[in-house]
Formats: C-alpha cells, structure tokens, sequence
C-alpha cells in the first residue's frame, strides 16, 4: 500500500501467518504463508536535508518515566527496538544497488516507522518494517522496476542477518507478495537462482481461521539458535524432522487446492507436533504451548504462526466452537480474533520484474 502526499512516500507492510510448513523455510524447506490484514507496520520517508532515523516513541528505548520503568521495559521488550532495522536495511539496499550497477541519486531522507503488530509473537513485526521501509527506498530512489520482487525477501532477511537475528525467508515472501504463497527453498533453487520457487495462491481457498496471542515477547533469533546448530551439525534427528515439516506443505498445496479441511486439520496439528519434538518445551514456552492446547481442548486444530506467541486457528465446528474458544481463550488471558487474509498488493510495476509469472 502506498501514499504519496507531495514529496513524503508511506508504505505498509502487513503480519505474516506461516501457516503450513514453518519452520523448514529456515532450512531449504517449504512453506504456505499468508498476510494478516489485521496488523500492519508502515514506513515514512520525507525527503531532508540530512539522512535520519527517527526512534519510534514507544518501541525503541531512549524515554523512560523512571529507573525501575527502564528495566522493566528492557525485561518486556529487550534492548532493541525498529531503529536498527531500519538503518540495516539502508544499508543493504545501498550495498544491493551498489554490486548490480543501479544509481542512486544524492537526496537525503528521514525515515519514521510505526506499527501495531504485537511486538515479537512470531507474526513478523521485525520483517514488516523492515518490509515496509525497502518499498520507500524503492520508491525514493525510483527503482522499483530494477530491482526484482523475487529477490527483495533476500534484500530484507540479510537486513536482519546483518543484525545476527536468526531467520528464515518465508515472512519476507509472504509480506514482499503479499496474499497467499505457496514456497519452495529447497537448496537447488536457492543455489541455482538465489531464492525459492514463490507461487501465489487464491486466499478463497483458505477456510476461516483464527487467531490467539499473548502479550509475551519472544526472541525468534533465541528459539532458533539451538535448532540450527544442532541442523548444521547434521544432526539427523533434526534433518529427516525438518523433511516432514517441509512435506506438510507440499501436501497442504493440494489440501488447500482440494478444499480438503479434514486433512488440513490433521495437517496443522502435525506441523506444531514436529516442532514440539524438535524445539523442546523450554524453548517453546509453557504459555506458547497452552495456547496451542487451548484450541486443541475445544477440539480445533493449531499450530504457531512463527517462531511462538501467536497460534492459528481452524475450527472443524464452525462459529459455535470458536465461540466456546474465544470464551477460554479470554478466561487464559490471551486474545482470540478472526483471521482477516489480507490480498497481494503488487502493483504492474512489481510484476513487470518478476522473471516467471505464477
Ligand atoms: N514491534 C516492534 N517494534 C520495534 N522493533 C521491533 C518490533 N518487533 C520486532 N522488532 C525488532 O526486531 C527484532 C527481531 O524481532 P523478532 O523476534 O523477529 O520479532 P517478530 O516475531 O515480531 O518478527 C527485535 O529484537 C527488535 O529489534
Ligand atoms: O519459527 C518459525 O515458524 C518462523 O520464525 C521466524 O519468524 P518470527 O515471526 O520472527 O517468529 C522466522 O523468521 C521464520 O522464517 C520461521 O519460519
Ligand atoms: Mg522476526
């Protein structure tokens, strides 16, 4: 999405629900993920004098009421807050245009962000902003046409790279495409083009869903690390798991295509039950864990949308049964909404760069 009011250039980027297959994105996998139309994070760029970035009030740390308000906000939220991915990104869109010969003019510009995406539940908040503020410098730069969609999910993960935060592809996807998304990462098309195989797929398909999250702040770069290493060290339990996690995908394209919700059910329950196996319940987090078993109880499928903190939702029974649902779900504490899917937002100028048209 885009406004323009004279010079000053916004954009927004939505949630992101990894929604089968997550996370084998993080490891050559496959994935189906979509954008959640109920939160968003946008991105402002006026053009200045002087190139700034703009602390946001609230997420990045720099006013406090008191001592003991600083350390609880730092045990909530942790250190960091938009700022550094916003000037990570700058970056790497410089080095990007720089290595690939495309000029960018001398104008300065000051760059705000705000969002309403819980902040770090595994619905990439971090990703939308930084999401968020590429299409400005797109735009700013008049570049949009040279630099292709497929390849701006890597521009926006080597943002975050470049920060240590361990992620995975798939968020960048779903939110550069917007929309439903089929991915395959498997290594030969990582190796041979330098990103997946993205298809969009019809949002129709999906059947209505639901959303449940805690205020409950996760590192997903934290949940990851141990995962990952145990992955490169080849440890074999972790591989053939992450071949499963990748395969529900590929049969959840055709469940989808299929209308199958039965086998969706079953689909979703078995993507959380291998990241059970493999992540541990420590990592995973009690309170992470009963949500998922929230829904279960009420007879419902689920499964995380990320990394933890936020859980999707498929209710066999109907609005009745996510009625009883929402009614536990507010009893734990937590909050129960309906999915809101939201559509691609590309426009004929993205299109024009993709090199195969799904
Ligand atoms: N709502 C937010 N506001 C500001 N910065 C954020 C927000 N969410 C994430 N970040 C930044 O992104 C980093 C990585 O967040 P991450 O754990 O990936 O969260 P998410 O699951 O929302 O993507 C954080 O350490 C922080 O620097
Ligand atoms: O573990 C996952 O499912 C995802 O974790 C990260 O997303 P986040 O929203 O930060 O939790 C990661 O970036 C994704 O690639 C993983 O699939
Ligand atoms: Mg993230």
């Amino acid at each position: 999405m885009t406004t323009q009011k004279m010079d000053t250039i916004e954009h927004k980027a939505y949630a992101r629900i990894g929604f089968l297959g997550n996370p084998s994105d993080v490891y050559y996998g496959r994935t189906i993920s979509f954008t959640l139309g109920n939160f968003w994070a946008s991105v402002k760029l006026v053009p200045s004098k002087d190139l700034v970035i703009v602390p946001h009030p609230t997420n990045d740390l720099v006013q406090f009421q008191s001592l003991s308000n600083l350390v609880d906000r730092l045990e909530s939220d942790g250190y960091y807050g938009g700022v550094r991915l916003l000037v990570a990104i700058c970056k790497i869109f410089h080095n990007y245009c720089k290595e690939n010969n495309i000029n960018l003019h001398e104008g300065n510009f000051t760059l705000s962000y705000d969002t309403n995406i819980p902040r770090q539940t595994g619905l990439s908040g971090s990703s939308a902003i930084v999401c968020a503020a590429l299409s400005c410098l797109l735009d700013f730069y008049k570049v949009r046409h040279l630099i292709k969609v497929e390849v701006r999910p890597q521009l926006i993960l080597n943002a975050e790279k470049e920060l240590g935060i361990v992620a995975g592809l798939q968020d960048r996807v779903a939110q550069v495409y917007g929309g439903l998304v089929y991915m395959d990462f498997s290594k030969k098309h990582m190796e041979e083009l330098g990103y997946g195989i993205y298809e969009p797929m019809d949002i129709g398909l999906l059947p209505p869903l639901y959303l449940i999250y805690a205020e409950n702040p996760s590192d997903s770069g934290k949940v990851h690390s141990t995962v990952r290493q145990r992955w490169l060290n080849g440890d074999e339990f972790i591989k053939s798991s992450m071949e499963e996690v990748a395969n529900i995908a590929l049969v959840g394209k055709t469940v989808l295509v299929e209308k199958d919700y039965d086998k969706l059910f079953h689909l979703m329950n078995g993507n959380f039950d291998l990241r059970r196996k493999m992540f541990g319940d420590d990592a995973l987090g009690a309170l992470n864990i009963e949500m998922v078993e929230v829904a279960r109880r009420y007879g419902a499928a689920s499964k995380f949308t990320g990394s933890g903190g936020a859980v999707v939702v498929y209710c066999p029974g109907g609005q009745s049964q996510a009625r009883l649902l929402e009614d536990a779900c507010t009893s734990a504490g937590f909050t129960f909404q309906p999915v809101k899917v939201m559509p691609s937002l590309l426009n004929e100028i993205d299109n024009g760069t993709m090199s195969s048209k799904a």
